[in-house]
């Protein structure tokens, strides 16, 4: 069993802890929280005993083996480094971090431990992902694609209300493309590659981050336009169009359903069997890495391509944050 500790007390935080253990690889041991209140409260509902308002206290604890980190955005970094010098594998939420130096600086860092780090990016590692490539080979001819990943946020009234919530807060290297425009373009490497060239566009709120936008990546032979928003929602599926038929995804992030049309014929249900907590997959993944000693997989290079354009796609919009000054 790998015993791991969490880092942030949110749902996200939750929905992993019960991934963790529905995969029976990984054991929560304990708990970090910025007050020992909130992590006792957490750590209750796993039956742990460990809490800690202390980041360096936790990260030197010699029984503990991984952390699952799923803070602010731009907490990421220097918290996914703290852990990695004190031999820790890192499982940290998407994106990695705030920009493509912090991601590679990272990336180096975890070779040089002999850790191993993984972005939790849940798509990456379904069992539908898989799928879909299989059916895509198949459908002849790509031509072209829209993702989608539209929803709105939670937070939004508070930020309007003048509230300044994480979310909307660049302090966080927060915001649309951040928070899940990250899912379509993640979605997008693993579907098409890598483009040629690609252009952002979208609105930025008077904080200073997007509240939605587009990215056109742009490939030989066809484009793929990622729209993603926090300000609204989006009832339409992702659609991929090739010669012989289009492949229609329902949820970008999750990889939910698969369905296909093809030309004079009823639409099918392609999906494999999921899990309803897709956690489980990354999970699963985290576990074999740590278990193989894999500290240079190939998630790595997709995470620091997704993060290379995430920060080009920044500058292109004029979104900065204090982070990249750092
Ligand atoms: N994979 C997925 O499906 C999802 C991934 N995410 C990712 O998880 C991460 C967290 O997102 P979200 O929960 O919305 O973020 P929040 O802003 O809600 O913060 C998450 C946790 O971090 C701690 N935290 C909050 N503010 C601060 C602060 N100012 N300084 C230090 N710690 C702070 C809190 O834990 P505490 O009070 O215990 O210290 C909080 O519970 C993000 O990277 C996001 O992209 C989010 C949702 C879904
Ligand atoms: O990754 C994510 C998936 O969904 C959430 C909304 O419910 C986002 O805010 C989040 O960061």
């Amino acid at each position: 069993m790998i015993r791991f500790a969490v880092v942030g007390t949110n749902w996200i935080s939750h929905a992993f802890c019960e991934a963790a253990q529905e995969s029976g690889r990984l054991e929560l041991v304990a708990v970090y929280s910025r007050t020992l209140e909130t992590a006792q409260t957490f750590a209750d509902e796993y039956g742990v005993s460990r809490v800690y308002d202390d980041l360096d206290e936790i990260a030197g604890q010699p029984d503990i083996d991984a952390v699952y980190i799923a803070s602010p955005n731009s907490l990421h970094a220097p918290q996914a480094s703290l852990f990695i010098r004190q031999g820790k594998h890192v499982i940290v939420e998407k994106p990695m971090a705030s920009n493509l130096a912090e991601t590679e600086a990272l990336i180096a860092l975890a070779k040089e431990h002999g850790v191993v780090l993984l972005e939790a990016m849940k798509s990456r590692y379904t069992p539908n992902l898989v799928r879909a490539k299989e059916v895509l080979a198949t459908l002849g001819p790509l031509h072209r694609a829209s993702l989608s990943y539209c929803q709105y946020s939670s937070r939004y009234q508070r930020y309007l209300d003048g509230k300044n919530p994480n979310t909307f807060n660049p302090e966080f290297s927060n915001g649309s493309l951040m928070d899940i425009g990250v899912y379509p373009l993640s979605a997008a490497l693993e579907l098409f590659g890598i483009p040629k060239s690609f252009t952002a566009s979208g609105q930025l709120l008077d904080s200073g981050v997007d509240a939605h936008g587009s990215l056109t990546l742009k490939y030989d032979t066809f484009e793929v336009l990622l729209s993603h928003s926090k300000v609204s929602d989006s009832y339409l599926p992702s659609e991929i169009q090739c010669e012989n038929g289009s492949l229609m995804i329902e949820s970008i992030s999750r990889f939910k359903q698969l369905t296909v049309h093809e030309r004079g014929l009823p639409e099918r249900n392609v999906s494999l069997h999921q899990s309803d907590n897709e956690m489980v997959y990354e999970a699963h993944h985290f576990a074999d890495l740590i278990e193989q000693g894999n500290y240079d997989h190939e998630g790595l290079e997709k995470t620091r391509e997704v993060s290379r354009i995430l920060t080009e796609a920044r500058a292109q919009l004029g979104i900065t944050y204090p982070a990249d000054a750092l």
